[in-house]
């Protein structure tokens, strides 16, 4: 694949560089991420340990996976899986918020690998991991397809892939759009652009072109009454997806 075809939209990046210094407030403008942080965490540990034979409990379960986080943002899922134990790439074309979270991680005693750069560039030096993420992400890439294939090619046989992301229904438009951005005010207006928004189907495509199983997919929904996010078999909204490269047999 050519070595100058490039997944970043500038300003996407340069909206997220400016945010840099709010990754890791709980109560500002990344409060979203922070508030659902724990199910996607919770769904992490719970399939990366299944798949990879670990004990869930061992408070070092994924010691010496190879993990890449790829829009890392600050950090907030590449420090916790390091503190499981797992050997962290965390790359973000923003180079801000690599030196955010450099920093954080640095004051919390834990070893990230923080890198700014791109999957792209990271496929194009050969790299591969037992886990590549994409947390969040592909709503805010230029090229989904382009992207993901990228993605895909750095995971080692008997490998996984997860993705994370907003789907385009209805619903998603009244709850991820109107609701989060211009009536809750949980998110600075215009962080989505909805047509950008990728459904699970095109997901499993994507990921199958770059030779990858589709083995789980889950909801993430929000639960007013109860003011918390919960995993849900309910995909119209946030969803995550999990796909592994099959070893040869
Ligand atoms: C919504 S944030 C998610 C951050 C992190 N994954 C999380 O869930 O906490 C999206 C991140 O993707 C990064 N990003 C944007 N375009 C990208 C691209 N083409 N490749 C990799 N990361 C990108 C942004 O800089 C931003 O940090």
């Amino acid at each position: 694949m050519s070595a100058t075809a490039t997944t970043v939209d500038p300003r996407e990046v340069e909206r997220f560089a400016a945010l840099a210094v709010e990754w890791w407030n709980p109560r500002g403008k990344m409060r979203v991420l922070h508030r659902f942080n724990p199910v996607r965490l919770a769904y992490l540990r719970e399939k990366i340990t299944a798949h990879f034979g670990r004990d869930p409990r061992d408070i070092r379960s994924l010691e010496g996976l190879r993990i890449l986080d790829i829009g890392c943002g600050g950090g907030l899922l590449s420090e916790p899986l390091a503190r499981m134990g797992a050997r962290v790439v965390g790359i973000d074309p923003a180079e801000r918020n690599v030196r955010i979270a450099a920093l954080h991680a640095q004051e919390s005693g834990i070893a990230v690998d923080y890198r700014a750069t791109t999957a792209e560039a990271l496929a194009d030096a050969g790299e591969r991991f037992d886990v590549v993420m994409a947390m969040e992400v592909v709503e805010h890439v230029a090229d989904v397809g382009l992207f993901l294939a990228r993605a895909a090619e750095m995971v080692t046989p008997g490998g996984l892939m997860v993705a994370a992301t907003l789907n385009r229904t209805k619903r998603s438009f009244a709850l991820a759009i109107v609701g989060a951005e211009y009536v809750l005010g949980w998110l600075p207006r215009g962080t989505h652009d909805w047509n950008r928004f990728v459904t699970p189907e095109e997901l499993q495509a994507a990921l199958e072109a770059g030779g990858l199983e589709m083995i789980d997919r889950e909801g993430v929904v929000f639960n007013p009454l109860a003011d918390e996010w919960r995993r849900s078999s309910d995909l119209s909204v946030n969803y995550m997806m999990l796909a592994e490269r099959r070893a040869a047999a």
